[in-house]
């Protein structure tokens, strides 16, 4: 059977910088750009040119893409001619071989927000659309607030996408604007535009996510007809987002009838680099990725209670409605006290710790993983607290050095110059397995810099200044994040500190430390870190 081509268009470098909070630069733009091209992504809009600078140089500066780099503007305003408008001309000039141009269909809105006749709006409509294909250039129109504007006025909404299509717009976009509009509601108004003489195959779909139907919206009109998908990545856009493509493309690609029914132009194997744009976004935004993102998050493939382990293990396909690779994901089977034994043996397993299937140590780390959460801990996100406690458990924990004290100690005052100076200086003493003492102190040593990395980095530095044999192998270690919260051990209320690690060759860890004292939570989390990485890399 062949497929119908059904068209992908990204939006994330221009509704996705509406998000509050982004503001990508010309250089994010580029990257995120090229990574979109590697997709195989057919569209690119790549910004309003003219109104900001960025948007103006990311168009000077656009990678060259087979995708086709869309500018994105607003139809001419009424009062002049659509070669006449500087608006329109600065979107003109970026030379994209595609242009987006938004313009009204809801009754409301033109006589509101524009102030002008419905007439005058739908020759606006026609006149900027007339002017795009006539320069030669391939025309969108995207039909703001279209599903509301049908519910109030259908004629005039009809009118309005017509007048694009008659002008010669290769793609009319039919925008769920506020994100209110469900699911079946969005079919059956597909079903009547297709059913007024605008061909499925010349529609297109914008939906936002304001009742988190954006992915099920954009489904449902492609089930009803329309040929052009448009969402961002990571489901960015205005307030609460747009149809997310990092979830619509691989649900088009794995599930059917889409999988059958449609060719994307993003071939399978593309779909193995999903996760790794994914990240790239939320590397350039700062933003920590979400652990719950369908197909993409941390967590999408995560089995935590001990009777999905245990199936997982006989076969992924109890518990996985696709396989984690495909996607360019892995399954993890994290610790936790929702475990049983065979989350257990598995994580064991990954650790390179073979234990047989019964044997009682099992059954005792268990029990200490479940009082310790039940203290306080968590060990589904610190799984090298966790490999520490079953390591100790099995005798498979040499005791590289003890803490014998530590102390830290953090000042706030005003320097020589009356400047405010912020310092922290820790002693950290340790007694190695030949019963020799090392003692490190850490103090900043650059009295330029008037607040240092606070108590726990002084900790930090002082217990790595000087662990004897083992000092080399710890040397590349460093801190990567530090999440701290207030939690119920037992009755109390206690610190819970986790901290990620990496070191020279990207292997990254955490671990966790309780107590009701912040530091002495976080130097737990620290030594853990330690013994962790010596137990992976110390050879006796
Ligand atoms: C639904 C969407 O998300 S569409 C994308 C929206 N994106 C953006 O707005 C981001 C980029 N926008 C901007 O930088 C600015 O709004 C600009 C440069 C485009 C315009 O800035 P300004 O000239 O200062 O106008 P301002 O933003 O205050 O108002 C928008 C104007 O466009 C008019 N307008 C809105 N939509 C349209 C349209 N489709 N066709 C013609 N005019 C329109 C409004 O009526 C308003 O004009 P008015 O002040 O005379 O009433
Ligand atoms: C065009 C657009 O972004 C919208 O109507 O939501």
């Amino acid at each position: 059977m062949t497929r119908e081509r059904l068209s992908l268009y990204d939006t994330t470098l221009r509704d996705g910088q509406q998000t509050q909070g982004v503001q990508f630069s010309t250089q994010d733009k580029v990257r995120i750009a090229t990574a979109l091209d590697g997709l195989g992504i057919d569209y690119i809009e790549g910004g309003w040119p003219g109104a900001n600078p960025t948007d103006s140089a990311f168009f000077e500066a656009a990678p060259r893409t087979r995708a086709t780099m869309t500018a994105f503007g607003m139809t001419k305003r009424a009062g002049r001619s659509a070669d006449n408008d500087e608006v329109l001309a600065a979107v003109m000039n970026a030379n994209t071989q595609a242009v987006c141009l938004v313009g009204k269909s809801h009754d409301y809105h033109v006589e509101t927000a524009l102030g002008i006749t419905l007439p005058e709006n739908t020759e606006n409509i026609r006149a900027s659309i007339t002017h795009i294909v006539a320069k030669g250039r391939e025309a969108l129109f995207d039909a703001e607030h279209f599903f509301d504007g049908y519910k109030a006025n259908p004629s005039y909404a009809l009118e309005a996408v017509k007048a694009a299509h008659e002008a010669g717009a290769r793609w009319v976009v039919l925008c769920d604007t506020n994100g209110g509009t469900l699911p079946h509601e969005i079919a059956e108004i597909v079903r009547a535009v297709i059913a007024a003489g605008i061909p499925g195959d010349r529609l297109g779909i914008h939906c936002h996510n304001d009742t988190e139907n954006a992915v099920a919206g954009s489904l449902a009109a492609v089930d009803a007809g329309v040929r052009q998908i448009q969402g961002t990545l990571n489901g960015l856009g205005e307030r609460c987002g747009n149809a997310n493509l990092t979830s619509l493309i691989p649900t088009l690609l794995l599930k059917e009838p889409y999988r059958s029914q449609f060719d994307t132009g993003i071939p399978e194997e593309k779909l193995k680099g999903l996760l790794k744009i994914s990240r790239l976004l939320d590397e350039i935004l700062n933003r920590v990725p979400m652990r719950q993102a369908p197909y993409v998050g941390a967590s999408a493939f995560a089995h935590k209670a001990g009777l999905h382990a245990s199936a997982i293990l006989k076969d992924p396909s109890t518990y996985e409605h696709v396989d984690p690779s495909v996607v360019g994901n892995t399954r993890i089977i994290p610790m936790s006290n929702q475990a049983g034994q065979s989350n257990l043996r598995q994580r064991l397993a990954d650790a390179g710790i073979e234990v047989p299937k019964d044997d009682p140590r099992l059954s005792r780390i268990l029990e200490r993983v479940k009082e310790r959460e039940d203290e306080g801990y968590a060990y589904d996100s610190a799984q090298a607290s966790f490999e520490l406690l079953a390591r100790e458990e099995l005798g498979l924990l040499p005791d590289y050095f003890e803490v014998e004290r530590y102390r830290v100690i953090s000042e706030r005052r005003r320097n020589a110059k009356g400047q405010v100076v912020v310092e922290s200086e820790a002693v950290v003493t340790v007694q190695l397995r030949d019963g020799s003492k090392r003692t490190g102190y850490f103090k900043n040593e650059h009295p330029q810099d008037l607040h240092d990395d606070g108590p726990v980095n002084a900790l930090w530095q002082a217990l790595k200044t000087d662990l004897g044999p083992y000092q080399e192998l710890i040397e590349d270690v460093r801190l990567t994040d530090f999440k701290v919260r207030i939690t119920n051990g037992g009755t109390e209320a206690v610190t819970r500190v986790i901290i990620d690690f990496q070191d020279s060759q990207a292997s990254r860890w955490s671990t966790v430390g309780v107590s009701p004292n912040i530091v002495d939570a976080s130097f737990q989390a620290l030594s853990d870190a330690m013994r962790w990485k010596l137990a992976r890399d110390c050879e006796v």
